[in-house]
């Protein structure tokens, strides 16, 4: 049970490696925080042993986690943080009966079945609730281990929501920034992890720092046509949840989508790099919905195209090839 001290009770929906990492974040000034767990004697074994050997084994938890498998019981936190993978989040929501008000997306994804943007999932399933978007350059095991990160919080609910949650989720070494472009947080997290598996691929074939480079920020150009086309701001995607995490997610093998794409690089087979994966690698999933919304909008997303024609089984060497022979134009921003 979590006592009541009069601070706005927190949950946290999912206990993958960044629920996991989240939920220690926020306990880590020795706040309760409940975590729900998907699967079967997870929550058992985390509030056993204070670790979660299944997606973080690396860290240490709080002992003022309290883990369940119950979802019901999630309805009954002030905020709740929305942490399962984005294809994910839509069957989770329906299964809950009651949404607090404070709603915080924590997902980087769109949902390929229907072309939602996580916003529209959330709201469509608590269309009473304020949402909000936590992004940014995170690793979790970082974040976990209570090194210092900044993140965007978006808040639907604007000023107010900020005013409600930013001090339940702000910690000494996690530092939320307001924002009240939900879209803009949303585009940039979504976006980077496909630009990410690209720049894996460019680290897979050995193509140099320079093009890695190249690619990031042309891919930056792509990000911030499609969340401009999409209602976002610039100055959103500018910052920790659209450059910043860009910058971090392709310029590591931490990240899953930058290891996804050197594999594909290395010259695995797409099939053979997305096979008996327990993590996820977003950027797979959103790649060929980002593609087909971009089309649709009239947005050119070059590079996005190349992930999805990697991820249907064409060669690396040639999706380059292609990709360089590209006619000529303009630098600055354009459709
Ligand atoms: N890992 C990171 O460093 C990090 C950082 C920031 C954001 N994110 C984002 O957080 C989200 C979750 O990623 P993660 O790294 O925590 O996951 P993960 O790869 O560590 O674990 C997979 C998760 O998927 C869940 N899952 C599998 N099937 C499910 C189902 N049918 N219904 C509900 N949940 C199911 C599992 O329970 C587990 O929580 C992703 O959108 C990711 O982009 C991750
Ligand atoms: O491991 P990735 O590629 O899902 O990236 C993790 C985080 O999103 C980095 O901010």
């Amino acid at each position: 049970m979590i006592e009541s001290t009069g601070e706005p009770s927190i949950g946290v929906v999912g206990a993958g490696a960044w629920g996991t990492a989240l939920a220690q974040a926020l306990a880590s000034d020795g706040r309760a925080v409940k975590l729900w767990a998907l699967e079967d004697g997870l929550a058992e074994a985390i509030n056993a042993t204070h670790r979660n050997d299944l997606y973080l084994p690396s860290a240490a938890l709080s002992e003022t986690i309290e883990a369940t498998g119950e979802l019901s019981v999630m309805s009954n936190c002030d905020i709740l943080l929305l942490v399962t993978p984005a294809q994910h989040m839509g069957s989770t929501l329906e299964r809950m009966n009651n949404y607090p008000r404070d709603l915080v997306l924590c997902s980087k994804g769109i949902e390929a079945s229907s072309g939602r943007m996580m916003q529209e999932v959330a709201h469509d399933a608590a269309p009473g609730s304020d949402i909000a978007v936590l992004s940014g350059p995170t690793f979790a095991h970082e974040v976990a281990a209570g090194l210092p990160c900044a993140v965007t919080l978006a808040c639907g609910g604007g000023e107010a929501q900020w005013d409600r949650i930013s001090p339940a989720i702000a910690r000494q070494n996690l530092r939320p920034y307001y924002s009240d472009d939900v879209i803009g947080a949303e585009v940039g997290g979504a976006v980077k992890n496909v630009l990410a598996i690209a720049c894996g691929v460019v680290d897979g074939l050995g193509l140099g720092q320079n093009a890695r480079n190249a690619l990031i920020t042309r891919g930056f150009a792509e990000m911030l046509r499609f969340g401009v086309a999409l209602g976002g701001k610039p100055e959103t995607l500018n910052g920790l949840c659209g450059l910043g995490d860009l910058v971090l997610t392709c310029s590591s093998t931490s990240s899953r989508n930058f290891s996804l794409g050197k594999a594909l690089g290395e010259g695995m087979s797409a099939d053979g790099a997305l096979a008996d994966k327990r993590t996820v690698a977003e950027g797979a999933h959103t790649a060929p919905v980002l593609r087909d919304i971009a089309r649709a909008r009239g947005v050119q997303m070059p590079i996005v195209e190349a992930v999805n024609h990697l991820l249907e089984g064409r060669s690396a060497p040639d999706v380059v090839a292609e990709l360089l022979a590209r006619p000529l134009k303009a630098e600055g921003l354009s459709r």
